[in-house]
């Protein structure tokens, strides 16, 4: 895509970007709504193939984030940061890597509070420890710097909670024996493997990691290389890697009766969700089943809740996602369709997309 499709094409507010010589580094901050509060989202962290992709992929986000944050109904709107990076990660050195967050900082305190950050793929608590120290505000700390820590149990929990509902909207009642197959074992997906372990579903699972994938075989799970993945035959697909894993051929062939994951916009496009419609496979759409982290980070941060506050809040996720398969229902459409319905009526755009 190039870059004028994408800056003509979106529907947010605005775009920050900056390359800096010395680090090497590009980075993106997309504020796509303040709707409902300031922006926030994650910063994503990795090499892109061009900076055009890089700003393709902080717009989307920012995006999936204003849904999100509607239809868990915080406070909150829709953001996210991009930093395209010169070599992988693991190969900065210390510094080098502190300085693009010296950078990252300096850029976010320039927005004046309008977007609010926390850690996503390839970013930390420390990180934000980091990012926080240099004056920017970031969610998601460490509980020793007086954050509240790692997001991905509450998101494992809301996946989980989104399993349970979606396997009851296919006539699934009871976990224990169902076929769930994972894709991503990181700090999501292999809570989500231990959740479902203990209800007795069977595991498929997958990684790009051996690590991970021996991990989860030692809890019972039967792994499969990352390329079987999308034929195996389950109940329920739960992606947990990354994005863009289902276009409309997957969602043609895959061979599943729910797709309820945290990895974000995890359909190509729309007609991938009534791809799936079309078949009778029940999606819950990941900015709603994915909103444990958001619910965890804004219910500890800004709203005050206690651990058991936030727990009951995401397990009202359930409830969400059963107002969206109504409306599919009543409405003769997608669920993807219904779930955008519904968070575009929390914004207060209600009819505004057709
Ligand atoms: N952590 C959160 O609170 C949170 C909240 C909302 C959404 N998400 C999304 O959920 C997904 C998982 O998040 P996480 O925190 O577990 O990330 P993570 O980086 O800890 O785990 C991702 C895992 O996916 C694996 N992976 C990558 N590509 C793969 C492939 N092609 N096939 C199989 N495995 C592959 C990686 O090796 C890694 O183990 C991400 O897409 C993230 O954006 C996370």
């Amino acid at each position: 895509m190039s870059i004028e499709d994408v800056i003509t094409g979106w529907d947010g507010s605005l775009v920050a970007t900056r390359y800096d010589r010395e680090t090497g580094a590009f980075f993106v901050v997309a504020i796509h709504s303040r709707e409902r509060g300031p922006a926030a989202g994650g910063t994503r962290v990795k090499q892109y193939d061009s900076y055009a992709d890089a700003v393709t992929d902080a717009t989307r986000l920012a995006g999936a984030m204003t849904l999100k944050m509607a239809a868990a109904d915080l406070p909150m709107g829709g953001g996210k940061a991009v930093i395209a990076l010169p070599a992988p990660r693991r190969e900065l050195a210390d510094d080098h890597w502190r300085r693009i967050l010296e950078l990252h900082a300096e850029n976010l305190k320039t927005l004046g509070g309008s977007y609010w950050t926390g850690p996503d793929l390839g970013t930390s608590s420390a990180d934000m420890d980091v990012v926080c120290g240099f004056g920017a505000p970031a969610f998601g700390r460490s509980e020793a710097a007086g954050g509240s820590g790692s997001s991905a149990p509450a998101t494992a929990l809301g996946v989980h909670v989104a399993i349970v509902a979606s396997a009851a909207e296919v006539g699934i009642d009871d976990l224990a024996g169902c076929r769930i197959a994972v894709q991503g074992l990181g700090a999501v997906g292999m809570e989500v493997v231990e959740l479902a372990r203990k209800d007795g579903a069977h595991l498929i699972v997958t990684d790009i990691d051996p690590v991970l994938c021996e991990r989860a075989a030692a809890l019972g799970a039967e792994v499969v290389p990352p390329d079987a993945i999308l034929g195996v035959e389950s109940d329920v697909f739960s992606p947990c890697a990354v994005g863009g894993v289902i276009d409309v051929d997957v969602a043609r062939t895959i061979r599943t009766r729910a797709v309820v994951g945290s990895a974000n916009n995890v359909l190509t496009d729309t007609a991938a969700g009534d791809e799936l419609a079309r078949r009778g496979i029940v999606l819950a759409p990941d900015f709603v089943a994915s909103g444990g982290g958001a619910i965890h980070l804004i219910g500890r941060e800004v709203l005050g809740w206690t651990a058991e506050e936030v727990a009951t809040h995401v397990e009202g996720i359930a409830d969400t996602l059963r107002e969206v398969f109504v409306r599919s229902r009543v409405g003769g459409i997608s669920h993807d369709h219904a779930a955008r319905d519904l968070a575009d009526e929390r914004l207060g755009r209600a009819g505004s997309r057709v």
